[in-house]
């Protein structure tokens, strides 16, 4: 279990973390949701102990950053997705997967395997130096798996991949979920991060504003496009109006006989809608749309 307890960072007047108290099981994968400069980067730094809060601790497995010997067993439980800069240019990428096995481990043996899985056969075996943006980004992200520890800090790592690498990675999360690792990943790809995350945390002023379960998440809600006709429509029905124009009405709070007549006003007016739970996407409007 991983715990943050009592955290707060300010730099200088700007308090970024307020307060925070959160506890992580492992085999799950936790998002980590806010607009961008909101501190999901911070808490990362915190929990990988490269900040050092002003108030309060990060504990894991009962253990605490308190000594020199615990901030050597902590990091080998704890690895994060390493910058593109941190690359060496001259080494190649086989190089640097053999460097991160050996270092949590002592042995390289996972290697070949990581790279089949990651489809990175074709250029594993050339330097760094040569390899696009969204190369280095799967070699970083194999990095992390490499060391193959319990915990793993995952900052933005679908950045700059197409699709399919972005799909790549996505399996392979689920797989290291289904390992028993925890999962810690800022991201902005909503959709995405709502296909793997057990929860995902809103973050706001410093505080944790939405903490959800996307297991439990499954109340329905009908989603409709804002127009003059729908306004008409729904103007006596209770409904949440976001700032991107979309329009949610909550299913289970709607008797059946209004349900049965927006049905019919959304079918003879041809008007399109969807019925789901809420997304991601959505929750990210409420919180910070204006
Ligand atoms: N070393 C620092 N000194 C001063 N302010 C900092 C420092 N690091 C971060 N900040 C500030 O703390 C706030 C939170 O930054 P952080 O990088 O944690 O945001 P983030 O949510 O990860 O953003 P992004 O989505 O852009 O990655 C920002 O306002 C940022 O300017």
């Amino acid at each position: 279990m991983l715990k943050i307890k009592n955290v707060s960072l300010a730099f200088g007047e700007h308090q970024v973390l307020d307060n925070l108290n959160l506890e992580f099981k492992q085999g799950q994968i936790i998002g980590l949701v806010a607009p961008n400069g909101t501190g999901k980067s911070t808490l990362i730094n915190v929990i990988l102990h490269n900040l050092i809060p002003q108030r309060g601790e990060v504990e894991y497995d009962s253990l605490t950053y308190s000594s020199n010997k615990n901030e050597v067993k902590l990091h080998k439980s704890i690895c994060a997705f390493p910058d593109q800069n941190d690359l060496f240019p001259y080494m190649t990428g086989r190089d640097h997967l053999k460097l991160y096995a050996d270092l949590w481990h002592n042995s390289s043996s996972s290697v070949n395997e990581i790279i089949s899985q990651l489809q990175m056969a074709s250029y594993i075996d050339k330097k760094t130096a040569t390899y696009s943006l969204g190369m280095k980004q799967r070699l970083c992200f194999a990095m992390v798996v490499a060391a193959d520890t319990s915990v793993m800090l995952l900052d933005e790592i679908m950045n700059g991949l197409d699709p399919q690498n972005v799909s790549l990675i996505s399996d392979v999360l689920i797989e290291l979920k289904r390992k028993g690792k925890l999962l810690i990943m800022a991201s902005h790809l909503l959709q995405n991060l709502q296909l793997y995350a057990d929860r995902v945390l809103f973050l706001k002023s410093g505080h944790v504003i939405q903490d959800i379960n996307l297991q439990d998440n499954k109340e329905l809600y009908l989603k409709l496009q804002d127009s003059n006709k729908v306004e008409s429509i729904i103007k006596n029905i209770k409904h949440l109006k976001l700032a991107n124009g979309l329009n949610l009405i909550s299913l289970a709070e709607l008797d059946n006989l209004k349900k049965e007549k927006l049905m019919q006003d959304l079918a003879l007016n041809l008007i399109p809608y969807k019925v789901e739970p809420i997304s991601l996407e959505d929750l990210f409007e409420i919180h910070y749309g204006e």
